[in-house]
């Protein structure tokens, strides 16, 4: 026994009226009294400590026993088998081709609806059924984005794209006006600009194999600002690719923070070695747009007459997107940065991954090529100079129809989720609230039950006979009901006419040996090895 120990001890017994000598011969009661409280002390807390391990886990058990109850129904869907833990989620690979191809082979193997665990407690249902797509996206109720949208955030913010409910409303009332025929209209002067710039660049290309792609991203570039923004940034020009390869960077870790198991979530992320890199993107991007707002901004109001002309059609021109929001009023300054890094974000990637899937498809096909500049040259006659309007674009079917195939073959938006915000029964199944649906318009649109032979680029397809006896929801490359596209005609104008500039200007030949795109979706479809085709001058 310690010194102090004995002192304590026989203080205690003292008080108690043992002597000392009962105390320190024997062994002392208190002593062991001390002893065995301690011991048992430990023991209990070291009981009460398990019980309540064993009692959380209990509880966790329940939890995700009954977070699971909740998919019993969609569970019974065909599947790959869910670790309890991660669920599928490895079913995806660890980069955008990975993916992209392994959703592929999912659908081959289970079927047109199959059910994926995003991990052990969240349920994905993935379709390429037209029905089933035309439930949900012609509905007015299930409009929410799922959580992998929440991954845009931090470019986006509460942009059009990623918002829902009231606020979505608000905005996409506020934003539809800018996409009118009235304002499209204009726009086609933009395009022709940037559209003549495009044209001298690629004649110093004649006769080489390039990648279009690179080509088109910087038009696609200069055609969104200067269109709804009326700003010149001289992407072609300067060569300038900072913002275009920000946003590359910041599209490729979105898919693979999508598929992820840990890095959707930023606690983990911030961890990642690219993380400094892509928290600087954000900034670029973002501060890119800031500027073209404050000199919008500063010449309306060194210059307020809304009405310009141009060394092309001096057309008078009037509010373009970013005025609309300058005016509604009802936006505050961080809102109206949200809808501009949108519609830069819809507006130039989207396009360009488009028409150079066009341009290399054309290539393939030179009766093809030859057809389309008969019509072009019928409707706008042999002046290559000459402007092509939107009346002149109603009158050209075959292009329409050529345009509608690429985007059946490469839909530049190949795969979009919602999250249902309330409990539904389809088809006999209870689909829980908090269920993602998985819209995979790329597989969808190569569905040989819909589109026989569906890899053939057979731009029949679209007319009118054709069109009647399918599907209506068969074919979504704009999505559809009332979260489509606002962009839709936006794009389509531009496209047709970038494509008719380039054809009335050149044609377009395969490279040898023949070149077979890599595809991956990095939120837009791309060919992850290039796109390369041949310019002859006509
Ligand atoms: C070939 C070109 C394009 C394709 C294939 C395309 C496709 C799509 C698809 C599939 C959606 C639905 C997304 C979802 O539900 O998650 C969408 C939405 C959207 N697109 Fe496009 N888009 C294109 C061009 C554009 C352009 C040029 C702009 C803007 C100038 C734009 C702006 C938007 C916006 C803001 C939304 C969100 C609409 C809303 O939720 O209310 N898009 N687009």
């Amino acid at each position: 026994m310690r010194t102090s120990e004995a002192v304590y001890n026989a203080t205690w017994c003292r008080r108690l009226k043992l002597t000392s000598q009962n105390v320190l011969d024997k062994p002392c009661p208190h002593a062991r009294q001390t002893y065995h409280i301690t011991n048992s002390s430990v023991s209990e807390m070291f009981s009460v400590a398990l019980l309540a391990v064993c009692l959380l886990f209990g509880l966790l058990y329940l939890w995700y026993k009954n977070e699971k109850r909740k998919y019993a129904d969609l569970d019974k869907l065909p599947g790959p088998t869910p670790h309890f833990f991660y669920g599928n989620a490895l079913e995806f690979g660890n980069n955008i081709i990975e993916s992209f191809s392994n959703i592929e082979r999912l659908f081959n193997t289970y079927g047109p609806i199959l059910r994926i665990w995003q991990n052990g407690i969240r349920l994905s249902v993935f379709v390429v059924d037209p029905d089933i797509v035309e439930y949900f996206l012609s509905s007015n109720v299930h409009i929410k984005k799922s959580a992998g949208y929440d991954l845009y955030q931090p470019w986006l913010g509460q942009g059009l794209i990623n918002n829902t409910g009231e606020l979505w409303r608000k905005h996409r009332k506020i934003l539809t006006p800018a996409f009118h025929l009235k304002i499209l209209e204009q726009f086609s002067d933009s395009f022709h600009k940037a559209g003549h710039v495009l044209i001298q660049k690629l004649k110093q290309q004649e006769g080489k194999d390039i990648d279009i792609y690179k080509f088109i991203i910087l038009y696609a570039m200069d055609a969104i600002c200067d269109s709804s923004m009326r700003i010149d940034v001289n992407a072609q020009e300067t060569g300038d690719t900072t913002y275009i390869d920000a946003v590359k960077r910041f599209l490729e870790i979105y898919l693979t923070r999508f598929f992820s198991i840990f890095n959707k979530y930023e606690f983990f992320f911030q961890f990642a070695p690219e993380y400094k890199q892509y928290r600087e993107d954000i900034e670029y991007l973002q501060s890119f747009t800031r500027k073209v707002i404050e000199q919008r901004k500063h010449e309306r109001a060194t210059n307020p007459v809304q009405e310009e002309t141009d060394e092309f059609g001096r057309r008078k021109r009037k509010k373009v997107f970013l005025d609309i929001l300058l005016d509604s009023n009802s936006m505050t300054d961080q809102e109206i940065r949200e809808e501009v890094d949108t519609f830069m974000f819809g507006g130039h990637d989207t396009i360009s991954s488009t028409i150079s899937f066009a341009l290399f498809e054309l290539a393939k096909y030179p009766d093809l090529q030859e057809k389309l500049l008969e019509e072009i040259e019928a409707v706008v006659g042999v002046d290559k100079e000459e402007p092509i309007t939107l009346r002149h674009l109603n009158d050209m079917g075959l292009m329409d129809r050529v345009v509608k195939e690429v985007l059946r073959l490469y839909p530049a938006a190949p795969l979009i989720e919602r999250e249902l915000e309330q409990d539904l029964i389809l088809n006999g199944l209870k689909y829980p609230k908090g269920t993602t649906i998985s819209f995979h318009f790329y597989i969808q649109h190569r569905r040989p039950e819909l589109f026989p032979d569906p890899t053939k680029f057979d731009p029949d397809r679209f007319l009118p006979e054709n069109v009647a006896s399918r599907h209506t929801f068969a074919y979504v490359p704009f999505s559809a009901g009332p979260r489509n596209c606002i962009g839709q005609k936006y794009a389509t104008i531009n496209m047709k006419i970038t494509i008719a500039n380039i054809l009335r200007n050149f044609e377009v030949y395969p490279v040898v040996p023949a070149h077979t795109p890599i595809l991956a979706n990095d939120a837009v479809l791309k060919s992850t090895n290039g796109l390369p085709i041949k310019l002859k001058l006509r």
